[in-house]
């Protein structure tokens, strides 16, 4: 069962991995025309009802298939307005190959649509890209599809149908036989049609690692004001000073718009001192101790995340404050380094993501495996366990919160430098703010990943941390 975003993203990691949707739609199209064959006589008349997307795009690849049939490929829209590179090219070639087409202008010509000596319809008006109740011309034909004798096989999902609900706004094709890829959608379960879920060629792999089509998108109203973009607390440092400078810039360069550090004033002006954009606070003492949770906790409720961990060294009364401090926060954070220890015992309402080595993990309570597979589904356990996402650092990063398990694969063994897991903390915290736990986990993971990958490009086994930091921003771009 996949649902349509989820389905999209697939696609777009499958396009990653060498496969490209023009390959995919060829794969569809070949899968229709097998069912559309197994369901007519030679001799039989076929039309093709396509759309101006993808969908269309899979029954113009279909006709090809049916080439030695009686078939028709009819076109809601002008081909100038087919709206994808791919769909465009396969209708181009059903032109070369003078297949039998027909383009309906707008509501009139459809009524011409003579559909009554037709033994099978194929459905491609509109798949998963559909919004809303279905508009002009394609509503007056699906009633005129629902109105013929003809069988009718719609592609991917009947038209106007809601892949993932299974509701229509409107009208909506009433189809005999749908033909989905790759996974049945949710949408469909409780269809009156017989449905074929075809492989077209999409690896395990475009679901199992993380992948382009695993971000967050980077789109930004424009009339978007200073916070919008995210405002989080670290709280850190105490015997260290670089960590949480580096979480706090890290989580900058990843998008955030405002970025505090909470940390014990004797460390305060060596934080403030790495950068002039980060927004230093200084807590009483010489580590965070329980005395100054109340105050911490007064500010992260004002923050859209917080990031907890980089610096704060083990003492017995950091541990406590963590303690506190997580017992009293119901927001979302980012747990690291030290403050991981006290997650297995506390109770707390908060949504964290936890981001722990794989020897943190054992100090955690869960257990670890030198075989990636294995320690996914160990994971994957722990994490339900915990009841928090788990992003466990490793030359695959397991990310897992119970349900779910994504593995991501980009990073580099010159990242074991110290600091890199500050920035990745940083990482996940701001994309935390606008993102679900288990995506904002893999894809932080994956960016940071490819951020080391650039840095040893430039600076081999000699990269430091901050080498990650201006090169985080790339790996958003490389969609
Ligand atoms: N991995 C896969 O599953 C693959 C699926 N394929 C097919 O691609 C479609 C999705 O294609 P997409 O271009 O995203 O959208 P659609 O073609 O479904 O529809 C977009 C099209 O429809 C118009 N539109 C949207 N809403 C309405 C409406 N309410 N009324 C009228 N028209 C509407 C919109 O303007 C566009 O023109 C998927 O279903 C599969 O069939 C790929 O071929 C290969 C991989
Ligand atoms: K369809």
């Amino acid at each position: 069962m996949i649902t349509a975003d989820r389905m999209a993203a697939v696609d777009a990691n499958a396009a990653a991995l060498g496969i490209p949707r023009k390959q995919l739609m060829e794969s569809s199209g070949n899968a229709v025309a097998r069912v559309v064959r197994e369901s007519v006589d030679p001799g039989d008349r076929v039309v093709l009802v396509c759309g101006r997307g993808n969908n269309g795009g899979d029954a113009f690849v279909a006709a090809r298939f049916l080439d030695a049939y009686d078939t028709e490929t009819v076109l809601l829209g002008h081909p100038e307005r087919i709206g994808t590179e791919i769909a465009r090219e396969n209708w181009d070639a059903i032109q070369h190959a003078e297949l039998p087409t027909t383009v309906v202008g707008d509501t009139t010509d459809i009524a011409d649509l003579d559909l009554d000596d037709v033994d099978l319809i194929v459905d491609a008006m509109l798949g998963t890209g559909v919004t809303g109740a279905l508009r002009e011309p394609e509503a007056t034909a699906a009633r005129v599809i629902n109105e013929s004798e003809a069988t009718v096989v719609a592609v991917d999902v009947p038209s106007g149908v809601d892949a993932d609900t299974g509701t229509s706004e409107g009208v909506a094709v009433d189809a005999d036989h749908v033909v989905t890829f790759h996974d049945t959608k949710p949408g469909l379960a409780d269809l009156d049609a017989a449905v074929t879920v075809a492989e077209i060629g999409i690896p395990a792999a475009a679901e199992r690692f993380v992948g382009p089509g695993d971000l967050p998108s980077q789109h930004r109203a424009a009339a978007s004001h200073k916070g919008d973009h995210g405002e989080v607390l670290v709280i850190g440092g105490g015997p260290y000073t670089g960590a949480p400078a580096l979480t706090g810039q890290a989580a900058l360069r990843a998008g955030c718009d405002l970025v505090h550090i909470a940390c014990p004033e004797s460390v305060a002006r060596d934080v403030q001192g790495y950068s002039e954009n980060l927004i230093v606070h200084a807590l009483d003492g010489e580590r965070f101790t329980p005395s100054v949770v109340e105050g911490v906790l007064d500010r992260a409720v004002e923050m859209d995340g917080v990031i907890c961990g980089p610096g704060l060294g083990d003492h017995a009364e950091t541990r406590e404050a963590v303690s506190n401090f997580l017992g009293g926060f119901e927001g979302r954070a980012v747990i690291d380094a030290d403050a991981l220890g006290v997650v297995p015992e506390v109770d707390t309402d908060a949504t964290l993501v936890c981001t722990p080595h794989q020897g943190e993990l054992q100090a955690m309570g869960g257990e670890t495996a030198d075989d990636w597979e294995q320690r996914a589904d160990l994971v994957a356990e722990f994490a339900g366990e915990l009841g928090h996402t788990l992003l466990v650092k490793g030359p695959y990063d397991i990310v897992a919160d119970g349900e779910t398990t994504r593995v991501n694969r980009t990073g580099t063994p010159a990242m074991t430098v110290g600091g890199t897991g500050d920035v990745l903390a940083g990482v996940v915290g701001a994309l935390l703010v606008a993102t679900e736990p288990l995506t904002a986990a893999a894809a932080g993971a994956y960016l940071t990943g490819r951020a080391g990958e650039a840095a040893a490009d430039a600076r081999g086994n000699g990269l430091v941390a901050t080498d990650l930091l201006d090169r985080l921003s790339e790996g958003f771009d490389n969609e």
